[in-house]
């Protein structure tokens, strides 16, 4: 399966990569609320228009001729850059910083206007984005990875725009199955609760268990 790189970046000059990963997605998360929320009059528009085109252009002018994918480098440490969820790289991205305790994951932070379906409210899309990235890592954390198969969601309220908490554990194994659940919840209690199958692809079953659909942290 292609996108799956292993590259060897010296330790310190692989750190500094990051800071400059995560500097450069927070400032285009930054432009994108801003882009969502402004008010200011045509004038201005033009002029950042500008601005965003020119720097769009500095960022085209070398480019990798894929996707991200995941990258492992020699010290261990994994670039999944381009992931919608956790990706640091990824605009879109809130991005997520999941914690892992012993039998499940967790991650706080906040979701901002570009996230909205109902107004004041996260999209039900993105909710299902979340949900299945916790449940894929709390499999991940558990030792058990694999593909999305099912995943089926129960929204009980309405989350709103702002903070929230996401949480995910590995309720049981079967075969190459494994059956996790979990959920988001806000200041107005729990919101939405979720049970997924994630499966371990035929093709990566002989994988060294490293390697395996991308367990690893970075
Ligand atoms: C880094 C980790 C975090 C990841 C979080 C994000 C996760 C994702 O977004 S993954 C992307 C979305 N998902 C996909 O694209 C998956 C697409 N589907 C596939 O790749 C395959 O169909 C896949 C992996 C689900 C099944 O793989 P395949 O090699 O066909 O499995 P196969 O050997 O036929 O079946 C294995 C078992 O799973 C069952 N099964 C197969 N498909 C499904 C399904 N969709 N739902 C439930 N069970 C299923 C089979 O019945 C079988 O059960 P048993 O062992 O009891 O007989």
């Amino acid at each position: 399966m292609s996108g799956y790189i292993t590259e060897e970046i010296p330790a310190e000059e692989l750190t500094r990569q990051i800071e400059q990963a995560r500097e450069l997605g927070d400032s285009v998360r930054r432009l994108v609320t801003a882009t969502v929320v402004t008010d200011v009059g045509e004038e201005e528009l033009a002029e950042a228009r500008a601005h965003i085109d020119a720097a769009a252009e500095i960022l085209e002018r070398s480019r990798i001729d894929s996707s991200f994918g995941l990258r492992f480098n020699s010290d261990g440490r994994l670039r999944n850059w381009g992931n919608a969820v956790e990706g640091i790289r990824n605009p879109l991205a809130p991005p997520v910083e999941f914690h892992a305790e012993a039998d499940h994951v967790w991650a706080e932070f906040d979701l901002g206007p570009q996230y909205e379906g109902p107004p004041g409210l996260v999209h039900g899309g993105v909710i299902g984005l979340i949900l299945d990235q916790v449940l894929g890592n709390a499999a991940v954390n558990a030792g058990s990875p694999g593909m999305t198969g099912t995943l089926t969601i129960r929204y009980r309220q309405g989350t709103a725009l702002g903070p929230i908490r996401v949480e995910g554990r590995l309720d049981r194994t079967e075969g190459h199955k494994s059956f996790a659940s979990g959920t988001i919840s806000t200041a107005d209690g729990l919101c939405a609760e979720a049970e997924g199958i994630f499966i371990m692809p035929r093709w990566a079953r002989g994988l060294d268990a490293s390697r395996q659909l991308g367990v690893g942290d970075a």
